[in-house]
Formats: structure tokens, C-alpha cells, sequence
């Protein structure tokens, strides 16, 4: 299977604030990718280096097997502050896509803006925040890129649009054959279309995987009080907490939970996402076989 995104190491230090440290990610194409994790957690600065806005300090980063260029027709990148030019209409923006792009998908474009119901003779300075995020998005996926970044598209959006935003994105990924990473504070709706997750916490990989193996291999443990040494050896404690009597703990097995002390749930996976924001989890980890 080839890979939308490889990095190996990444970082990306300002001076001496570090927004990404030895980060080691391998992204399947083909696939709707979720990228969440608290402000400031790296998420903008990982999609900026993968779109060639920002060069790495040091480690290596390989996009659709090339190194990042900005100026790449085969990459689509939608920044978080939604850029459109306020002084165009949106009939514009679709003609100047077309000048500039020679993949334009002139009936790609022209169906979105009518679905989302925006006036092509409407200046993009006077939309709504949402309006204008939905303007960016269709002017980057008529450009017909193999891999769309997205920073936060639907933080703008109400919930009727971000479903509707999600659905087409969906449509994208799976008629199109485009890879889309997008990152969002907005758990349950990459749940909804998302087929691979990536939680950054404080610049570094806590976990990424195939969002249904990430389902099946976290549990929720409520037991009897238990000390670290007395776990199983095959669990990676994501997050626990404990009185004197009692141990509540995020795991990650592969096997199932057969021990009938514990009582034992599956987690969503806005759970496993909160887990491993607030957890021990210790250094980067990255889950085998996550391609
Ligand atoms: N141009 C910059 N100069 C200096 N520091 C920066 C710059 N851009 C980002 N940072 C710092 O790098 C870190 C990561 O920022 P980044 O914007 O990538 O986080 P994020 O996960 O996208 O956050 P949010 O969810 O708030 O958008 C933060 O500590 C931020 O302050």
C-alpha cells in the first residue's frame, strides 16, 4: 500500500519552542485521517510542514513519496483562518482555480457551491465564517489534489453544515480516491468519517492507527486496587486512576480482557482521544500494524 505521508523523526523547533518532536508517522493513502490533540499540541505545524509551508529543523518528511513542495498541484491545503480574497465573489475564486490549475473540476466546483447553496455573485468578504470555509474547501478539492490537509475545517461550521461538510468529504475520499487529513477539536464528528486517527500531545505522536483497531484494542478496567507491577504484561496502561480500593484504567491489548476480576467496556473513541490527552502514557508510541 503506498503512503500519503511518512515521517521519520520530524521537528519543528521556533527558536526554542518545539512543535513537533521526533515525530514517526506512517499515513496509508486512500484513507480519511483525523488529527487531534489539545492547543498547541503541533497539529497546524505537522500539516504546514506536510504542504511545504514550513521546512523541518530536523528529521525527514516524504508526501505522496516526494518532499514537501508548496507550490504541489498534487496537494490541497485549507489553513485554519479559511483564506478566500474578500474583494473576489465566489464566481471568481472558481474562475481563478481554473486559471491556475490545469486538473480544475470545473462540474466538481460548480456542484459544490450550488449543494451548500453559496450566490456566485456574492463577494467572499461578506460570507459568513462558515460560507467561507466551505469556499475554501471547494476551490482545494476542485484542484482534484491526491492528498487534502484541512486545519479545523468545521470549527466554523453549524451542525447541519458540518455534517453536510463531513458527508462531502467522505464523497471526496471515496469517489474521488483523494487521502484527506484534517484536524479538528471535534472528536465525534471524525468518528463519523475518519477511518485513521493521530493524537498529538505537547508536539509528540501518542497514537496512531486504523480508528477500528484503535476501538478494538482499548478498554476501560474498573478492579480491585492494583499496583502497576501486578498488570498484565501485554497492556499498555494509557491512563489510570485509583483509590485505596479500587483501579480504573485505560488499556491498550491486542488480547481480549479474560482476567474476571476486572469489568471490562469498550471505549469511543472520543474516551480513547481524552485518555491518552490526560494519561501516563509515556513516550510517543505509535500502534503496529497501523497501516
Ligand atoms: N510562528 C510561530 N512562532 C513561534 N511559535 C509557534 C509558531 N507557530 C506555532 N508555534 C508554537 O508551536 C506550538 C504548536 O503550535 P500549533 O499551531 O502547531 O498547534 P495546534 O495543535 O495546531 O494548536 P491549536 O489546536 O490551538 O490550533 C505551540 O506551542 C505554538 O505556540
Amino acid at each position: 500500500m503506498t503512503s500519503a505521508l511518512i515521517a521519520e523523526n520530524l521537528t519543528k523547533r521556533y527558536g526554542r519552542r518545539t512543535a513537533l518532536s521526533g515525530c514517526t508517522l506512517d499515513i496509508p493513502a486512500g484513507h480519511v485521517v483525523g488529527l487531534v490533540g489539545p492547543n498547541g499540541a503541533g497539529k497546524s505545524t505537522l500539516l504546514q510542514l506536510a504542504c511545504g509551508l514550513l521546512e523541518p529543523t530536523a528529521g525527514r518528511l516524504e508526501v505522496l513519496g516526494e518532499r514537501p513542495s508548496s507550490g504541489s498541484p498534487r496537494v490541497g491545503f485549507v489553513a485554519q483562518d479559511t483564506p478566500v480574497y474578500g474583494g473576489l465573489t465566489v464566481a471568481e475564486h472558481l474562475r481563478m482555480g481554473a486559471h491556475l490549475n490545469p486538473s480544475w473540476d470545473r462540474p466538481l466546483a460548480e456542484r459544490r457551491i450550488a449543494q451548500v447553496g453559496l450566490d456566485p455573485t456574492q463577494k467572499a468578504g461578506k460570507l459568513s465564517g462558515g460560507q467561507r470555509a466551505q469556499l475554501a474547501l471547494t476551490v482545494a478539492a476542485a484542484k482534484r489534489p491526491d492528498l487534502l490537509l484541512l486545519d479545523e475545517p468545521v470549527a466554523a461550521l453549524d451542525p447541519l453544515a458540518r455534517r453536510t461538510f463531513l458527508q462531502s468529504l467522505m464523497e471526496l475520499a471515496v469517489e474521488q480516491g483523494m487521502s484527506i487529513v484534517m484536524s479538528s477539536h471535534l472528536v465525534a464528528d471524525l468518528e463519523r468519517v475518519c477511518d485513521h486517527l493521530i493524537v498529538l500531545v505537547a508536539s509528540r505522536v501518542r497514537v496512531a492507527g486504523d480508528v477500528e483497531e484503535l476501538l478494538a484494542g482499548h478498554h476501560r478496567l474498573v478492579g480491585p486496587r492494583r499496583d502497576p507491577g501486578e498488570l498484565n504484561a501485554g497492556w499498555t496502561v494509557v491512563d489510570e486512576s485509583r483509590t485505596d480500593v479500587q483501579s480504573t484504567l485505560v488499556v491498550r491489548s491486542t488480547a481480549p480482557i479474560d482476567d474476571p476480576s476486572w469489568q471490562a467496556d469498550r471505549l469511543d473513541l472520543e474516551d480513547i482521544v481524552l485518555a491518552y490527552m490526560s494519561g501516563a502514557a509515556g513516550p510517543a508510541r505509535v500502534l503496529e500494524g497501523q497501516r
